[in-house]
C-alpha cells in the first residue's frame, strides 16, 4: 500500500489541463486564467480629481482671495484650455485636472459666487489629486496566468478594458456509482437497497472545486455494465468511480475496466477510510476509483479529487491546507494506516478545539454531516491526550 502523500503525488502528476476557452467577464470568476491580462487601458487615464471642488494654482490659493471662474469640466468632459494665474475650473470626483492647475480646493472651503470663488482655507500642492497610471499603465501585467479569479480579480480585468477573458475549461468530472442495491434518491429502492447518496454529493463536491459535473447512469455489478460505463465517460476529463474497488467477488472497476485497456497507476493506499482508492487511466482517461462507503468516497475525495479538477482546471498542483488545532480528548495509538477522524470543530477560550466523534463507521453520513473537521492522524501516531496539538483539515460547504 502506498502512502497518502504519494498516491496524490502520483494522481497530480497524471494530468494535465484542457484547452483553455474565452468567455464573459463574470463567467470568469472562480477559473483559472489561461492568457495574461495586459492592460489595454492607463488607470486613472490622466490626472484626475478625487473630490468635488475647484482646479486651480496652488500660488493663487491663499485665503481670502477671490479667483476667476472660468469653466466647468464634469467627469468624462475634460476642460479645453488652460488655467491662468487667478483663475479657477469647476471640477468635480473623476475629473480631468485641467492644463496649469496643480492643486484641489474641496467646495467645502470655497465659497461660490457667480463668476468667482473666495478661497477659505489654504491648499497644499498636488492635494486632492489621482496621478495618471496610479493603479496601472497600459500595458502593464495586471493578473498572472494561472491565477484563480476573485470576484476583485474580475474587476481589475474589467478596469483594465477586458470585455472577456481566457481561461481554462472547466473539467468534465463523469461521475459512475456502481452497485445492484442502489437507487437514486427517490426512486424505488431495490430490496436491502440504499438510496444512492454518492451521485449527488460527487456531483455537487465537483461543481463546489470548479469543475463540470456529468452523472452517468448507475452500473450494475456486472463487468459489462462498467465496461458500457466507460465509453460513456468518453470526452469527460476524469472518470470518478464509487464501489467495486474492494477486494469482493462482486467489485468489478477494475476488471471492467480492463475491458477497455484499463492501465492501474495504484490500487490501496495506507489511509483509514479509504483504503481500496484505484487510480488509472482507460485510453488516456484518468480515472479515480473511490470506495462506495460514503465516508470514504468523500475523504477520498477530499484528499483527491479536490486537487486533481484544481489541476485538471489550470491550477498549479498544491495538497490540502491542514490547521493545527487542540484536541478536546483523549485518542488511541494508530496504526499503519493515516486516519483521517471525523471531529467536531468548537471554538473555545484557548482556540479552535477538535473533538472526534464517537462512532468511526465510513457507512456513517451523519456524523459526517456534523463534523466540522478531519483530524489527521498521521501512521503510527502515539495515543494523544485532550490539550494536545493535533492536525486538521476544515471541512466547510463543500
Ligand atoms: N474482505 C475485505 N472486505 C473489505 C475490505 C477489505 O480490505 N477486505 N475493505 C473494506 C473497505 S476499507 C471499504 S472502504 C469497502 C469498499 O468497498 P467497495 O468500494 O468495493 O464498495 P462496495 O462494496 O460497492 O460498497 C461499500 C458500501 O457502500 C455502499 N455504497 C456503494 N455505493 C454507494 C452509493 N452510490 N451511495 C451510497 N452508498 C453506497 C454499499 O451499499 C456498501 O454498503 O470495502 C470493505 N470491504
Ligand atoms: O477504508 Mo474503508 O474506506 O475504511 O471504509
Amino acid at each position: 500500500m502506498i502512502s497518502v502523500v504519494e498516491a496524490r503525488r502520483r494522481i497530480l502528476a497524471a494530468l494535465r489541463p484542457g484547452a483553455p476557452e474565452i468567455v464573459g467577464l463574470a463567467q470568469a470568476h472562480g477559473r483559472v486564467l489561461a492568457k495574461p491580462v495586459q492592460a489595454r487601458l492607463t488607470v486613472p487615464p490622466a490626472d484626475i480629481s478625487a473630490m468635488d471642488g475647484y482646479a486651480l494654482r496652488v500660488a493663487d490659493a491663499t485665503p481670502g482671495s477671490r479667483l476667476k471662474l472660468v469653466g466647468e469640466a464634469p467627469a468624462g468632459h475634460p476642460f479645453s484650455g488652460q488655467i491662468g494665474a487667478g483663475e479657477v475650473v469647476r471640477i468635480f470626483t473623476g475629473s480631468v485636472i485641467p492644463a496649469g492647475a496643480d492643486t484641489v480646493l474641496i467646495q467645502e472651503n470655497a465659497t461660490a459666487e457667480a463668476d468667482a470663488v473666495v478661497v477659505n482655507e489654504a491648499v497644499v500642492a498636488g492635494r486632492h489629486i489621482r496621478r495618471a497610471g496610479q493603479d496601472f499603465s497600459a500595458g502593464d501585467e495586471v493578473l498572472h496566468a494561472g491565477r484563480r479569479l476573485s470576484v476583485r480579480d474580475v474587476a481589475v480585468a474589467g478596469a483594465a478594458g477586458y470585455p472577456w477573458l481566457c481561461v481554462y475549461r472547466k473539467p468534465r468530472v463523469a461521475i459512475l456509482c456502481t452497485g445492484d442495491e442502489i437507487a437514486l434518491p427517490g426512486e424505488p429502492v431495490p430490496a436491502g437497497g440504499i438510496a444512492n447518496s454518492n451521485a449527488s454529493m460527487l456531483m455537487a463536491f465537483a461543481s463546489a472545486h470548479g469543475g463540470e459535473p456529468l452523472l452517468l447512469p448507475i452500473a450494475r455489478d456486472t463487468e459489462d455494465a462498467v465496461a458500457e460505463a466507460a465509453l460513456a465517460a468518453r470526452g469527460a476529463d476524469m472518470l470518478v468511480t464509487t464501489g467495486g474497488a474492494s477486494v469482493g467477488a462482486h467489485d468489478l472497476v477494475q476488471s471492467g475496466l480492463a475491458r477497455h485497456g484499463f492501465a492501474l497507476d495504484f490500487w490501496k493506499i495506507a489511509m483509514r477510510p479509504g483504503k481500496p482508492l484505484i487510480f488509472g487511466q482507460v485510453n488516456g482517461l484518468p480515472v479515480l476509483g473511490l470506495p462506495g462507503n460514503p465516508v470514504s468516497a468523500y475523504v477520498c475525495a477530499s484528499l483527491f479529487l479536490a486537487g486533481a479538477i484544481a489541476v485538471l482546471g489550470g491550477l498549479d498542483p498544491q495538497g490540502p491546507v491542514f490547521e493545527t488545532v487542540t484536541l478536546g480528548a483523549s485518542m488511541k495509538p494508530n496504526d499503519t494506516r493515516e486516519d483521517y477522524v471525523r471531529a467536531t470543530l468548537t471554538r473555545a477560550a484557548i482556540g479552535w478545539v477538535a473533538t472526534p466523534l464517537p462512532v468511526q463507521d465510513s457507512g456513517m453520513l451523519t456524523a459526517l454531516s456534523r463534523a466540522g473537521a478531519l483530524i489527521r492522524r498521521p501512521p503510527n501516531a502515539t495515543a494523544a491526550a485532550p490539550g494536545d496539538e493535533v492536525e486538521i483539515l476544515r471541512l466547510g460547504l463543500s
